[in-house]
């Protein structure tokens, strides 16, 4: 396609789902790992390319989950189901709830039905209290003790009504599998700061410190199996590696992370595996170990795989048919998120959308770009409807994070709405802004800037991450032969750099080793990628540099646009005060009311 964003036959390939290319191997312990999962539980819907990659439902994967506990029951080892986060926020099913509602709460109930034998909490179970609250009260429960918060905590009335903060969910969690092997386990989030109030994260620096930490890893188990929301590559992992490791240098420990949304495998020693699994439902993760005696610090044998989540990747790893493969619980889960979908009136109508509109396979700006789309169309238009301050030059800025997934030709419904921009922030705006100060704005936020890596995923920027393996995917020649019917989708390279350099219990410098070996159970073509800004600006007003214009900007956005105004100016000391609201429209509103009024 040489990278012609408007030659776009590559999207419109037929619906093809390619094969797994190759069994999973087994080990004595073994792992199906999901993460980010962020309400995608009817699974990809769209019949262009990648998407049928990723149509399985939350019932499929039950049924899947099912069938291969029965498979290591016969091969007799252990198979656990492991979840790290993110349930809230990213379709209709989590977000498309009447007023008066909570976020996933009623899709939270699905999810609830599988077997998971540990959960740990992502930054999206902390930027709402009621969410978190929600979560705390009735999804917990269910998981009696295997839902993990090491340190994420929520403030709660005790019984005198005196205000205590107490863990979401546990700290840790020690079981014995099916085998009868000890597992110690715990459930830890990167240093998210942009929590609600109502709720506190612990640094991860500072948990390593506890005393309920120390105790709590003293005793040796067989597996230390740390689940977390935090990426396997670039965070704070080696601090609790490290911790563990100083008293059990042999012990093996596998960790599975999550919040950056890409395939990824690191070994930080050879008695450990590092895995993260995606984003969206479109990836199941496997892990297996052969265990040893712990005697020697030989290397331990393990295997790691990405499932593109589909009815036929299930049905090839379980050995069954379309016939015989669904389950009573299965095909129950996914009748139930059928009847939520219809409840929640997700298949609402707004237009017929006109082409395909993608976040990173079209340049920004250009008119295949999502982010344009929603920027420089979309949100301008919807905020100026019975806004008094319409004639008033505006310039927009938001955070591209903001927009979650492509837009896809053809019907565009309440679903598509709430995937592609699922946020209901509110937008501000200060007025009185010299257009040439707001546009200074604009490119300081964008300034690349020399942050930790810790500070750049406290500061959300974790889209990077995620963009930067797409493009890292984009130059991986597949070595496809002419003819050969790969289907597009992620091509993942595990060593695609050589190794980042990590901070290992903050002082010491340590490179962390890529996992050996292909991880995509399924060849694929990568997919086009153009990168994107963090920052993202409707059309400039045509009016002169000196001209006041209101600063319109999306809530999250408050906090580095005030601190940025102060660096670039001297006049005016801005306060979060000066911020009021501009519209009553919401973000993730903005798409639908341009749609319907110009997608007939
Ligand atoms: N109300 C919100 C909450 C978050 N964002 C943006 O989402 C991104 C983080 O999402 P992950 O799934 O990667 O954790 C980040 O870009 C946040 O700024 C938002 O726009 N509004």
């Amino acid at each position: 396609c040489g990278g012609d964003p408007t030659h776009s036959h590559r999207r419109r390939a037929p619906a093809v789902i390619t094969p797994p290319s190759r069994p999973l191997e087994w080990g004595d312990i073994n792992i199906i790992h999901t993460t980010d999962t962020h309400g995608w539980l009817l699974g990809h819907q769209k019949k262009s390319a990648p998407e049928p990659n990723y149509s399985g439902t939350l019932g499929d994967f039950s049924s899947f989950v099912t069938h291969m506990k029965d498979v290591a029951l016969k091969k007799d080892v252990d198979l656990l189901l492991v979840d790290t986060g993110d349930l809230h926020d990213g379709t209709g099913l989590t977000d498309g709830y009447p007023a008066g509602g909570t976020d996933a709460h009623d899709s939270d109930k699905f999810f609830a039905q599988l077997p998971y034998d540990l959960l740990a909490i992502g930054n999206h179970e902390l930027y709402h209290y009621e969410d978190t609250l929600d979560m705390y009260k009735n999804f917990i429960p269910k998981f009696k003790g295997r839902y993990l918060s090491s340190n994420a905590n929520i403030t709660i009335p005790d019984s005198g009504g005196k205000p205590i903060s107490v863990p979401v969910g546990n700290r840790y969690a020690k079981f014995k599998t099916r085998k009868g092997r000890k597992v110690t386990s715990l459930g830890v989030i990167f240093d998210f700061t942009d929590n609600d109030k109502g709720t506190t994260v612990q640094k991860v620096q500072d948990m390593v410190k506890e005393k309920w930490f120390l105790n709590a890893i003293k005793d040796e188990p067989d597996l230390f199996l740390l689940a977390g929301h935090m990426p396997v590559q670039r965070n704070d992992w080696p601090l609790v590696f490290n911790a563990i490791r100083k008293i059990h240098p042999l012990t093996p420990i596998v960790i599975l992370g999550g919040h950056s949304h890409v395939r990824d495998c690191t070994q930080l020693d050879d008695r450990s595996m590092s895995l993260e699994s995606g984003r969206y439902m479109e990836t199941v993760g496997w892990l297996s170990t052969k265990l040893d005696d712990n005697k020697t610090k030989k290397k331990i044998d393990f295997s790691r795989r990405y499932l593109d989540a589909n009815r036929i990747t299930y049905e090839y790893h379980t050995g069954l048919k379309q016939t015989n493969f669904d389950t009573s619980l299965g095909k129950s889960i996914t009748v139930g998120l059928l009847a939520l979908a219809k409840k929640f009136n997700l298949g609402y109508f707004y237009g017929t959308a006109p082409r395909d509109y993608t976040l990173t396979q079209d340049p920004y700006p250009s008119t295949g770009s999502a982010l344009s789309l929603f920027i420089a169309n979309a949100v301008p238009y919807a905020l100026a409807q019975n806004n008094p301050r319409a004639k008033i030059p505006n310039f927009i800025i938001a955070n591209s994070g903001s927009q979650r997934f492509d837009i896809y030709s053809g019907s565009f419904t309440k679903n598509d709405l709430l995937t592609a921009s699922p946020y209901d922030d509110p937008f501000l705006y200060i007025p009185d802004i010299p257009f040439s100060l707001a546009k200074e704005v604009l490119a300081a936020l964008n300034k690349p800037s020399v942050k930790s890596d810790r500070a750049e995923l406290a500061s959300g920027s974790v889209n990077k991450i995620y963009t930067e393996w797409l493009r890292d995917m984009s130059k991986v020649k597949t070595g496809k032969k002419k003819g050969a019917s790969d289907t597009l989708g992620y091509v993942t390279r595990d060593v695609s750099l050589p190794c980042y350099l990590v901070f290992k219990a903050l002082t010491e410098l340590a490179t962390i080793k890529s996992c050996p070996g292909d991880g995509d159970d399924t060849p694929h073509t990568p997919l086009p990628y153009f990168p994107v800004p963090e920052y993202i600006s409707s059309k400039p007003p045509k009016v002169s540099d000196k001209t006041p214009v209101d600063l319109v900007f999306a809530n999250i956005a408050k906090k580095p646009i005030i601190a940025n105004l102060n660096l670039l100016q001297k006049v005016k000391v801005y306060t979060p005060l000066d911020a009021q609201k501009y519209s009553p429209v919401l973000l993730n509103e903005a798409i639908g009311i341009y749609a319907k009024a110009e997608w007939k």
